[in-house]
């Protein structure tokens, strides 16, 4: 017997199927999916067994062993090993990358395996070799220690166990952090003997009356890094207390469900209103006749998407099938994650990249178990290794974040359509603002449109009022709020009612410039400015994280006239409290959110109405259904429009579309004041008016003179190498191939310099293909990777081919 194995090494020359024989222990065991250990040239390599046969057209006594079963069981199903062909093809990618991004994090390393007893039979009723092989050992035993040590018959033995399910096997993947305990304090007093405890300080100890008189309210276990939080104290006044006996450390675990021990009330379905009838009757019946079928749901914010998502997955649940739904990372807040649990209960498996390695691992095996029947998550949960799924959908399907953009450069809406062709299940994508791509399809019937044109409870939309800036500017207002902005501000405040003050983080960032001489600094690495940070008072690039420390006089004319330009968030919160000195303000930004459940923190505080403000950048853009927020305040909507990438127009008018759908989603109505530069864009104008098929139409026109997506396929070839000349030749020669070698009615421009043509001290350089149709693409883009191999791994020089470019820099 032969297997097939995929092995992890990355190169072209490994990037195909490689026979191994299979010993005789393993032969009834061994599945495609499963992961090996095979000895490649010199080395022991990881691997991955896609086929099992017979024969090889190899010469067999060549064939080297397997040499070990990592997995007991196939991590991977039969359907997302043949996906992988697909995914690989596509995207251009090595087929290991492929395999590797369908499993979570925790499994690309290797992890310890114990062998018990299958719960359901007792020891008495196993085969007589495994009952004597129980009874001689009683502690823990590890699978791998005892595969290694056994003899073949041995072996064979224990692999029929699993296989007869007598035996089970537990992986014991670590957590990566592997720390899964915590320091916790307790009182050790009651809360009579706390009180006369405090009584007997002085009141020069005022930190620890202060964790006493906690303790006196709350009498629990906590632990010690949130106590320090909550009451403002330091380590060393808690150790005093347990010194003097008041309090109890000890260590304690830490769960590793991160919903675990949370009570979610159960939601029923709700009476839908008839746009949500309209939208879910052709899913359901799609679903029912077990067809696939992809949709497209517009519906403008809080016009009930989810409910309709929610209802659709309930069908596929009661069909006996499974659902997949994807969020884009930022909105899998815990509201959303809520209310999914909340409706099915623990259906529900939550992946996304908040989690801890060990705790993504935990959901993903209750996937992989059929412990769970929905799994929702960002991007790379659109590999969930289901068997049966029904339904799959895709929240805000314009996320360019859907797009893995490191290698295997794929897009989750092209595995789910995939997918859901394989199920023959309905695929939803749904949006308030769809991507120009998917729009564009609907209306050329390739998927079904379903349109919800109201909110819900027939709530109106909120109004919104754009305001140019450069008046203001004229009028004499150099503050960054306009003066309608302040206004209406002033009258939240005095209604009590909640506000949200978004500032596009992307292409405004805080900069150092010489007045006097113009002078902008720069990172010596890479092309770009440095980007000001006030907590630690540094310059930064995000880009290679290079890190000084700020001038104090100009480098260039050596003037005393720097200054700091650009406002990020810090800096609305410092002049917001200088126009309202009483204003609560909660900021949400990459530097507050850091820790992990900050995110979530921070938004039950402003649910709770600890907050008038949400201050924040992206991160708030989306998901937040928060009845008491009448106001949203937009302050520099234009920033992005400048940024050098065709998309700029329709990220801008999806920006600030859904940031507006947070205003006035119940009963209060809503107001949205949008500050800019160019009032006249058509990105801007079309979101007063709550347009987007206007805006769909404007764009489409101008992509169609500029041969962009939806009427081109783009691909992107980035070229870069520390060697200047070198990287310009190697692109011309790029250029010159894919000329000779495409049809004539493809467009080749190249080549030419990236919009940022150094970064990291690599010189960058481009060459962009548009075509219709190109049935040689995939061959001729595999000859270019083919001609460079040798080259890349020798020398500086990467060449990179991103066949749907979301990143044009
Ligand atoms: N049929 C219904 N009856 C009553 N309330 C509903 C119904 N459907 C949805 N809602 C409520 O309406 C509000 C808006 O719905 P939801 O958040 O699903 O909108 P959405 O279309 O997903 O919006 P967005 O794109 O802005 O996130 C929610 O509070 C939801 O609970
Ligand atoms: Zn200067
Ligand atoms: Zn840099």
């Amino acid at each position: 017997m032969i297997a097939r194995v995929i092995v992890d090494v990355a190169t072209n020359q490994t990037d195909r199927l490689f026979d191994y024989l299979i010993p005789a222990p393993f032969i009834d065991t061994i599945l495609p999916g499963m992961r090996v250990v095979v000895p490649f040239g010199p080395r022991k390599v990881q691997g991955f067994v896609l086929e099992i046969g017979e024969t090889s057209e190899f010469d067999i006594k060549k064939l080297k062993p397997i040499e070990e079963l990592i997995d007991v069981e196939p991590p991977l199903t039969n359907e997302l090993l043949d996906l992988s062909f697909w995914v690989k093809d596509q995207t251009l990618s090595f087929h290991i990358g492929v395999l590797k991004v369908m499993l979570p994090a925790a499994m690309r390393a290797k992890y310890k395996k114990e062998v018990h007893p299958h719960p359901d039979i007792s020891i008495e009723d196993m085969s007589p070799h495994l009952k004597t092989f129980f009874k001689q050992h009683d502690s823990v035993l590890d699978w791998d220690e005892l595969i290694k040590k056994g003899t073949d018959l041995e072996r064979k033995l224990l692999m029929e166990g699993v296989k007869k399910q007598e035996l089970r096997i537990i992986p014991i993947v670590g957590t990566g952090e592997t720390k899964k305990k915590r320091n916790a304090v307790r009182p050790a007093f009651s809360k009579k003997e706390l009180e006369q405890f405090k009584s007997s300080l002085t009141s020069q100890a005022k930190k620890q009356i202060d964790l006493v008189d906690y303790f006196i309210s709350k009498p629990t276990e906590i632990s010690v890094v949130e106590l320090m939080e909550t009451t403002q104290t330091s380590r060393s006044t808690i150790n005093t207390l347990v010194q003097k006996g008041v309090l109890v450390q000890e260590e304690v675990e830490i769960r590793r469900d991160p919903y675990e021990g949370r009570k979610f009330e159960r939601t029923e379905a709700l009476p839908l209103t008839e746009e949500q009838r309209a939208a879910l009757n052709p899913i359901l019946n799609k679903m029912d006749k077990g067809e696939h079928e992809t949709f497209l749901l517009r519906g403008v914010t809080g016009s009930g998407k989810t409910e309709v998502y929610l209802q659709a997955i309930d069908r596929a649940l009661s069909l006996g099938k499974e659902a997949i739904m994807l969020v884009p990372e930022i909105s899998l807040t815990p509201q959303m994650v809520k209310r999914f649990k909340e409706r099915f209960g623990s259906e529900v498996a939550v992946l996304h990249s908040a989690l801890s390695k060990g705790e993504k691992y935990d959901e993903w095996r209750r996937i992989r178990d059929k412990k769970v029947r929905v799994a929702v998550g960002a991007r790379s949960a659109i590999f969930a290794p289901f068997e049966n799924i029904g339904m799959i959908i895709i929240d805000e399907e314009h996320e360019t974040s859907y797009k893995q953009e490191e290698a295997p450069r794929y897009h989750a809406r092209d595995v789910a359509i995939k997918r859901g062709g394989y199920y023959k299940c309905p695929v939803i994508l749904g949006s308030a603002t769809p991507s120009l791509e998917s729009f564009a399809r609907a209306q050329k019937g390739v998927y079904h449109l379903l349109t919800m044109e109201k909110r819900v409870n027939n709530v109106q939309l909120p109004v919104v009022n754009i305001i140019d800036m450069r008046e203001e500017l004229k009028k004499g207002n150099r503050s960054m709020f306009s003066e309608s902005l302040t206004e209406a501000m002033r009258s939240r405040l005095e209604k009590k009612e909640q506000m949200v003050l978004f500032l596009n983080r992307r292409g405004y960032s805080t900069f150092i410039l010489c007045r006097d001489c113009g002078y902008v600094a720069q990172c010596p690495h890479c092309d770009i400015s440095l980007t000001y940070h006030r907590t630690n008072q540094t310059l930064q690039c995000h880009y290679c994280n290079h890190i000084e420390t700020p001038p104090t006089f100009c480098p260039s004319c050596e003037g005393d006239s720097i200054r700091f330009f650009g406002s990020g968030t810090q800096k609305v919160e410092e002049e917001l409290q200088k126009v309202f000195p009483d204003i609560r303000v909660i900021r949400m930004d990459v530097d507050t959110t850091k820790r992990k459940g900050s995110h979530e923190k921070l938004l039950d505080r402003f649910g709770s109405g600890e907050g008038d403000v949400l201050l924040g950048t992206q991160m708030i853009a989306k998901g937040l259904d928060f009845p008491n927020i009448t106001l949203v305040g937009i302050l520099a909507a234009d920033s992005m429009l400048h940024i050098p990438d065709f998309r700029s127009s329709e990220r801008t008018f999806q920006l600030l579309t859904q940031v507006s759908g947070r205003a006035g989603r119940h009963e209060k109505a809503g107001e949205v004041i949008v500050q800019t530069y160019t009032p006249d864009h058509y990105s801007i104008v079309d979101v007063k008016q709550h347009d987007y098929v206007s805006f769909y139409q404007r764009e489409m026109q101008l992509r169609k003179q500029a041969a962009y997506p939806p009427y081109y396929f783009l691909t992107l070839i980035h070229v870069s190498d520390t060697d200047l000349t070198n990287a310009i030749r190697v692109t011309e020669k790029i250029c010159h191939y894919l000329r000779e070698n495409l049809s004539p009615t493809t467009l080749i421009f190249g080549p030419a310099a990236s919009s940022i043509p150094r970064i990291k001290d690599r010189y960058r350089y481009q060459c962009m293909i548009k075509y219709k149709v190109e049935p040689k693409m995939i061959k001729v883009l595999q000859e270019i990777i083919k001609t460079y191999q040798g080259e890349m791994a020798r020398t500086d020089l990467s060449v990179l081919i991103d066949t749907n470019p979301y990143m044009m820099m």
